[in-house]
């Protein structure tokens, strides 16, 4: 058992791309006890990195769940990804996370990604530690990193502790609130830890740092800024207490130093997530929705964080096992029992739970359990028709938990299996692939009979082919990736259609009016009804509307799907006796394509948002081949000898740019790119579809 609540944290290590995050958690998982053995993000034997896949790239592509225990703590330590094309993933985590600790590289400093993440973090309300990692390394600059903070991503770092020396001369960190110099031994791999006085010329900084200090987290408090302005400081423990509130508050981040892989500074960090980080019991208890209230109860429903309270439960990950898939939850209340039986209230239907397990990283550790309590997460194996963002709960107190919304997919390429033995086998991998990762999809291609995987970029796409082959033993033929279009209306149109039909001396009548018109909104379509109320039967326009977004769902005129635009149900044909069912339905359809296609379409292409870091003796020949792509930079910024260019352009300009790049930069320049918005495409591109 995890323990008391107040002692339990569900934190995340979230970071750009080769911060050092894998090295960072490989560490904690060490030191906190998890595993015993330390791994190498290099070597490729690292613990949350059990995903071959991963191990191959060296990258971390699929987060998972470990429990590990610091001190009096139990720590839910959930690894993100850091590469650009898998920002969901980062997202989901942060939607079932407490705290967060960001781990910034001391040389490259503020990222692309870092910004995503920081903004993401901002948007759940995710307290956060900042770790600047890397101190050891050429160019390292702590200073820097935390203007950066403060100057690109709006924070308000506060470092508790302090490098001594960098690069080659990084010999340790000055605590600054117990004011002593600590040593890692790299012989212990950093297990034992020296204390000594602070060295004599870093006495002054370290005071100076300690009063900026104590001064920011004394102005939240009158009775501390008393005794701050008589005794001239303040006692470890209301500097302790002080910080947890300000960083639950949000107002600061307690930031940490050191070099992961060297050993220096990681235990720090632990004590900071025990002791800023919030338990499940500091966070705003959940909403949902009750899926059938009763009349005059409100629909809305809030859960706290108690065993006493009936059992709200999310799953935001689904990885696939062997022989069955493992969900990981979120008990947001009450507690989870294995072998009981939960609603799914997506489904309305009931789902098994016959084993719960607490997560070590490598799958193999993971240890078996009776029930989960309010606040904790863990893996659940048992339920069949899920997806991510699902709610479990009990039939008898039912909660719909705020779904968890994806981005839309901007890349999409045709796959066929090698032997036309292996079709079914395919449609069963992609079924499972899209439970697992919802920023995956794929569907048949109506003109072509083709089936089209789509995701959120080449290496998404990339990633999930290897995946068919080697969790499904599946070899499939690829095509080239094509961009993901959307299309969308320029001027309003409208168009009246009826069903008129007589059957065996029955008539069966019904008529729809629909306009179409340019929208933007938060889903890609929208529907609504003009039609008074009362004068027709509820169920009817109930029908005529599922009719109306179904239709629009099957895409606009070039067959591409439609995005930005609204349906209005103007009038709907009534005549008691004669409308049923199936009159409305293909009446509200046909009116929707023919609204469809009296409207002037227009197509949108997906724009990214692209970052290039380069040595700036290469910038020129990027910027060259950028406006080539028609890219519009919109940022420039020097950061040491690098500079950093931010741009935004089509991704139909950029496939192949990862090896392009690295041609036009002897393989120095490094870049992230992720989806912004869609907007119009060329009219070039439009006229060659139309032919
Ligand atoms: N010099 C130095 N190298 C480090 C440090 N921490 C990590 N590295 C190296 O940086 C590279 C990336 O580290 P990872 O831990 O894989 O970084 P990550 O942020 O998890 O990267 P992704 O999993 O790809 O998102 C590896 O080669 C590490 O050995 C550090 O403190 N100092």
């Amino acid at each position: 058992m995890p323990g008391p609540i107040e002692k339990l944290r569900n934190i995340g290590i979230v970071a750009h791309i080769d911060a050092g995050k894998t090295t960072t958690t490989e560490r904690i998982l060490y030191y906190a006890g998890a595993t015993h053995r330390m791994g190498n993000v290099d070597d490729g034997n690292t613990e949350t990195d059990f995903d071959p896949e991963e191990a191959k790239r060296g990258i971390t592509i699929y987060s998972a769940a470990v429990t590990c225990r610091w001190k009096e703590c139990t720590i839910n330590l959930i690894d993100t990804p850091g590469h650009v094309d898998f920002t969901a993933e980062v997202q989901r985590s942060l939607r079932v996370l407490d705290g967060a600790v960001v781990v910034f590289s001391a040389v490259e400093g503020v990222e692309a990604q870092s910004e995503t993440v920081w903004r993401q973090a901002d948007e759940y309300k995710v307290p956060r530690l900042c770790f600047i990692n890397k101190m050891d390394r050429i160019g390292a600059n702590f200073e820097n990193v935390l203007d950066q903070i403060r100057k690109r991503l709006g924070g308000n770092p506060l470092p508790l502790f302090l490098p001594i020396g960098s690069e080659h001369d990084f010999l340790g960190i000055v605590d600054l609130i117990g004011r002593k110099a600590l040593y890692f031994d790299s012989e212990t791999q950093g297990k034992n830890i020296t204390e000594e006085e602070i060295p004599d010329d870093l006495k002054d900084q370290a005071e100076e740092y300690r009063q900026k200090l104590v001064e920011t987290i004394a102005e939240r408090d009158e009775s501390a800024m008393e005794t701050y302005f008589e005794e001239g400081d303040l006692p470890d423990e209301t500097i302790h207490k002080l910080l947890r509130e300000a960083t639950l508050a949000g107002d600061i981040q307690p930031t940490f130093t050191g070099s992961a892989l060297d050993f220096v500074g990681v235990q720090p960090i632990l004590d900071g997530v025990n002791r800023y980080l919030p338990s499940p019991l500091d966070v705003p208890p959940v909403h949902g929705i009750n899926p059938k209230p009763k009349k005059n109860q409100s629909a809305e429903i809030t859960r706290g964080p108690s065993n006493d309270e009936p059992l709200a439960a999310l799953i935001f990950k689904i990885v696939a096992d062997k022989h069955a898939d493992l969900c990981f939850v979120r008990v947001y209340s009450g507690v989870l029992k294995s072998g009981s039986r939960l609603l799914n209230p997506r489904t309305g239907k009931k789902e098994f739970c016959s084993q719960i397990w607490h997560i070590q990283a490598d799958q193999r550790e993971k240890i078996e359990i009776d029930l989960v309590e309010a606040g904790d997460i863990c893996g659940v194996i048992g339920p069949k028709d899920i997806v991510t963002g699902d709610t479990l709960c009990p039939t008898t107190d039912p909660i719909l938990l705020e779904s968890i919304h994806f981005p839309e997919t901007v890349i999409s390429m045709a796959v066929e299996p090698d032997t036309s033995a292996d079709k079914k086998k395919l449609e069963d991998a992609l079924v499972r692939l899209g439970r697992q990762d919802p920023t995956f999809k794929a569907q048949i291609s109506e003109d072509t009979g083709q089936t089209i995987i789509s995701g959120m970029g080449e290496l998404h796409l990339e990633v999930l082919k290897e995946r068919m082959h080697r969790d499904f033993n599946l070899n499939v033929r690829v095509h080239k990736p094509r961009v993901s279009y959307r299309e969308t209306v320029k001027h309003p149109a409208e168009a009246h259609e009826e069903f008129n039909r007589s059957n065996q001396g029955e008539s069966h009548f019904a008529s729809v009016t629909v306009s179409v018109e340019p929208f933007e909104g938060e889903s890609p379509i929208h529907v609504t009804s003009r039609i008074p109320v009362g004068s027709i039967p509820a169920e009817a326009e109930k029908i005529a509307r599922e009719a109306v977004f179904e239709s629009a769902q099957s895409g606009g005129v070039l067959g591409y799907p439609l995005m930005k635009v609204r349906f209005v149900i103007l009038s709907v044909g009534y005549r008691e006796g004669e409308t049923n069912e199936e009159a409305l339905r293909s009446a509200a359809a046909h009116a929707v394509q023919s609204a469809l296609s009296k409207a002037e379409i227009a197509l949108l292409e997906p724009i990214m948002k692209l970052e290039v870091v380069t040595p700036s003796d290469f910038v020129g020949n990027i910027q060259a081949d950028l406006n080539q792509r028609h890219a519009k930079i919109f940022g420039s910024e020097i950061r040491g000898h690098l500079t950093a260019l931010q741009a935004e352009v089509p991704l139909a300009n950029m496939f192949g740019y990862s090896s392009h790049v690295r041609s036009l930069s002897q393989g120095r320049a490094s870049f992230s790119m992720e989806p912004m918005k869609y907007d119009l495409a060329p009219q070039s591109v439009l006229n060659e579809m139309l032919g």
